[in-house]
């Protein structure tokens, strides 16, 4: 019977089933941090018990890290105490740890496909809501909560339900200046933040496929803004050619066979999903948010939508409170909207395609007068890139700040953050009330729109900055 790529992956992980209860299923690989493990290791103290595959097992410091030079003292007691924490635990139980000296360091989500330990047809769990990034490889990968991390650190198994399966179909090039975030937040605001709950995503179709590995990892990214399980990429040529060589890619005949078996990971003609939707990217525009939840995006040219157009009262009310924390009028444009600060980061875009394109903007111009850019890479090696390719002059030549890898702005827990009622554009997956600090407002947009802001000052549409176009 044809197959769904999650249902390949799924039933190659099936433990054990039972009718009406949820599967066990094997867990490939699991990644750590320091916000969400402290417990899940206490409570594997507190019962005798050890880490069941410490070889599958990764761990990284990136929540709760400061971006400013390491010599400088970690933000806060909370924070000190949780980095401490994951050292003691790692080095307890045998877990190779990326801790803040390692060359490795960085955000998860970066530094798992970078060492190679993202791979096709993997399970992969984190306890972090942006683990579906890992699915741009073809992996079933998903964010899991503290008790479930210590679940999997015992037995390497996990208790799930299984998902019903989403298509993404995305058709067409993306005009100039539109970007994978475009799409995806584009998909986000189409369905909604609810829109693929209890759904694993499939994307699917030529615009996808056009996507190297670190678009792609964008759009698995934001998977779950649209309340998916998981976002996932069937792999093909370009995915073998990021993987191969990598750290912890197999070599020699193993590359080859390893290869072989991922080619068969993908959607069987026939197979049939759950739900489809479409999307065309010749029609899309830069994208930005202008509310507090990802769904709540528009073009860069077009209007913010008015309470009045909403399509019920919980709609009308939700977008209301939105609007009034954003302090936006309803109906009016946000091109030339006033912002204090620009963001390009996270595990969402601190690749260096992401740095490159802000930098191709950055180059020869200046971030605006009042105006704060940091710039930070998603792991030590993005870093080390960066500046091998002398992107890190064009950001503090044009005034940006150029930090250390980290999760940094995106949530406001290692001292980068908003002051109170400040704008920022920022390049990360969520714009909630108070996510960058205390009555932070976002603007959620791509690396080109974040740096477009950076140099003008104000929401701007970076295809007027381009000149002869750009991808
Ligand atoms: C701290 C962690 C649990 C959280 C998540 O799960 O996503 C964080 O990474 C986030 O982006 O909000
Ligand atoms: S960069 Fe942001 S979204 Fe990603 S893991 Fe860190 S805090 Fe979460």
């Amino acid at each position: 019977m044809p197959q769904t790529l999650f249902e390949k992956i799924w039933n190659g992980h099936v433990v054990a089933e039972a009718e009406g209860r949820p599967a066990l299923i094997y867990i490939d690989l699991h990644l750590i941090h320091e916000v969400t493990s402290p417990q899940a290791f206490s409570g594997l103290r507190a019962r005798g018990l050890k880490v069941r595959r410490p070889d599958r097992t990764v761990a990284t410091m990136d929540h709760s890290t400061p971006t400013l030079p390491r010599a400088l003292a970690v933000v806060d007691e909370q924070a000190e105490a949780q980095l401490r924490t994951l050292e003691v635990n790692c080095a307890e139980f045998g877990i190779a740890l990326h801790g803040l000296d390692s060359s490795k360091q960085g955000i998860v989500h970066v530094i798992g496909p970078e060492l190679g330990v993202t791979q096709p047809g993997r399970t992969i769990v984190c306890g972090d809501s942006h683990t579906s990034t890992h699915g741009a490889f073809g992996a079933l990968a998903f964010g899991i909560g503290t008790s479930e991390v210590e679940h999997v650190l015992a037995t390497q198994c996990l208790l799930q339900r299984k998902p019903k399966t989403l298509e993404v179909r995305v058709t067409g090039n993306p005009g100039p200046g539109t970007s994978a975030k475009d799409i995806i937040l584009a998909l986000i605001a189409k369905i909604g933040v609810g829109g693929a709950t209890g759904h694993v995503i499939e994307y699917t179709g030529d615009a996808i496929r056009a996507l190297d590995m670190e678009g792609r990892m964008t759009v698995c990214n934001m998977s779950i803004e649209a309340g998916a399980r998981a976002g996932m990429i069937a792999p093909d040529e370009v995915t073998f050619a990021y993987l191969k060589g990598r750290e912890h890619a197999p070599s020699g005949a193993a590359w080859d066979a390893a290869v072989a078996r991922w080619r068969e990971l993908h959607t069987d003609e026939g197979a049939v999903f759950d739900r489809q939707v479409t999307i065309d990217a010749s029609s899309l525009e830069p994208m930005i948010t202008y509310g507090t939840n990802p769904g709540m995006g528009i073009p860069i040219t077009g209007k913010v939508p008015s309470p009045d157009e909403a399509a019920d009262a919980t709609q009308r009310a939700a977008l209301e409170k939105a609007l009034r924390y954003m302090d936006i009028a309803p109906g009016a444009p946000l091109l030339g909207k006033k912002i204090n600060t620009v963001f390009v980061g996270s595990c969402t875009n601190s690749r260096l395609g992401d740095l490159r394109a802000a930098a191709q903007v950055m180059r020869g111009r200046h971030v605006a007068e009042g105006v704060r850019a940091l710039i930070v890479p998603g792991s030590k090696a993005i870093k080390r890139e960066a500046e091998a390719e002398g992107l890190d002059r064009i950001f503090t030549e044009a005034g940006a700040e150029w930090r250390e890898a980290g999760c940094s702005m995106c949530i406001a827990m290692n001292g980068d953050q908003l002051a109170r009622g400040e704008y920022a554009v920022s390049t990360s997956n969520r714009n909630f009330e108070g996510r960058q600090g205390p009555g932070s407002r976002t603007f959620l947009a791509s690396p080109l729109t974040a740096a477009a802001a950076a140099v003008t000052g104000c929401i701007t549409d970076v295809r007027t900055l381009l000149g002869g176009g750009a991808s």
